[in-house]
């Protein structure tokens, strides 16, 4: 990700916060303008909390969020909020009882781009009447209508929090192609969360990997996937010590005799070090985003019970 703020649509910077039995930070990230960027982590990660921040809906005790180049809490926040579209993870409990249209129609003032041929577009390609109040609607014909809502004003940022949850197949797949052409335009932004790996590896640029309110990592998707592999390897008199060697070894397990299974986040230079070590690759397989999320953990894991038990010994 490039560092100048202009090519930035949201800056975090020494977030913190500290609940009783949560701590979120400090996380120091940032957010490319015109590409989609995917949170991606644990239940409680602290994903909708960063969300929340980004609208001052949370405020952080330490750190700064800038968004569109204007420090959030830092007097006027309304120009900047109108350039932003929020779908968050639970639908607001008090606007059960309105119609869609006349939120529809409530945003129409509020937000100065408000496009109403564009709002009953987004309605008629997720087949959604919006003449019936939003608590009485499916769970997913909901999910659907609030989307067209914080779609309809072309915001330059958009923050999806979970957008596909209830969603059936065939909106899904109306929704991914809705966000394909809302980023043609080329200089928009998606910030977003997913739990669903063919969700994230569809739309994400960027990956970024959260758990227990730190980021662990952040990663171009096609670098990631193209780095991250497990490889099955042998070889005359190999050993396990030898084959801990590889480039991004996170994780060895003997197969039997001289063969092993490796998972590295290297695959480019395991490969020129298998070639190097005279050693056959029996065969390599990508892995999935969970599988790569759940060795980051684990590595995690290890390298907090490192660095508390370093801590201990002082
Ligand atoms: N182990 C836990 N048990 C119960 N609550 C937790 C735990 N860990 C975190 N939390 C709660 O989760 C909150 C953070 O939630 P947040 O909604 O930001 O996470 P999230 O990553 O969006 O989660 P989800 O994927 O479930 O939507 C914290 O304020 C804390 O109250």
């Amino acid at each position: 990700m490039s560092d100048g703020q202009a090519d930035q649509a949201i800056q975090f910077k020494g977030i913190e916060q500290r609940k009783p039995n949560f701590k979120l930070g400090p996380i120091t990230l940032d957010i490319p303008k015109g590409f989609i960027t995917a949170i991606v982590g644990p239940n409680g990660s602290g994903k909708s909390t960063l969300f929340r921040m980004v609208l001052d809906l949370e405020k952080p005790q330490e750190g700064t969020v800038h968004v569109l180049d204007h420090r959030i809490g830092s007097g006027d926040d309304a120009p900047v909020k109108q350039r932003i579209g929020y779908l968050p993870e639970e639908s607001l409990l008090h606007d059960d009882k309105i119609k869609a249209f006349e939120k529809a129609r409530f945003n129409s003032y509020w937000y100065r781009n408000w496009d109403v041929n564009r709002y009953q577009e987004l309605l008629l390609g997720l087949q959604v009447n919006d003449n019936l109040p939003l608590g009485k609607m499916s769970k997913g014909m909901r999910r659907k209508c609030e989307f067209a809502l914080a779609l309809a004003h072309a915001p330059d940022l958009l923050l999806l929090d979970e957008p596909s949850s209830g969603l059936d197949p065939l909106a899904w797949k109306a929704m991914i192609e809705m966000l394909h052409r809302y980023m043609e335009h080329g200089d928009r932004t998606i910030l977003m969360t997913s739990h669903i790996v063919e969700e994230v590896k569809r739309l994400a640029d960027y990956i970024v990997f959260m758990a227990q309110g730190r980021v662990l990592g952040v990663y171009e998707k096609d670098e990631l996937f193209s780095s991250w592999f497990t490889f099955f390897i042998s070889g005359e008199g190999l050993s396990a010590q030898t084959a801990s060697t590889m480039p991004g070894q996170c994780g060895v397990e003997s197969i039997g005799g001289h063969s092993f299974r490796i998972t590295t986040s290297k695959a480019l230079q395991a490969d020129q070090w298998c070639v190097a070590e005279g050693i056959t690759i029996i065969s390599k397989q990508a892995l999935e985003l969970d599988e790569i999320m759940s060795t980051l953990l684990q590595q995690d894991g290890i390298s907090k019970r490192v660095h508390e038990a370093r801590g201990n010994s002082r």
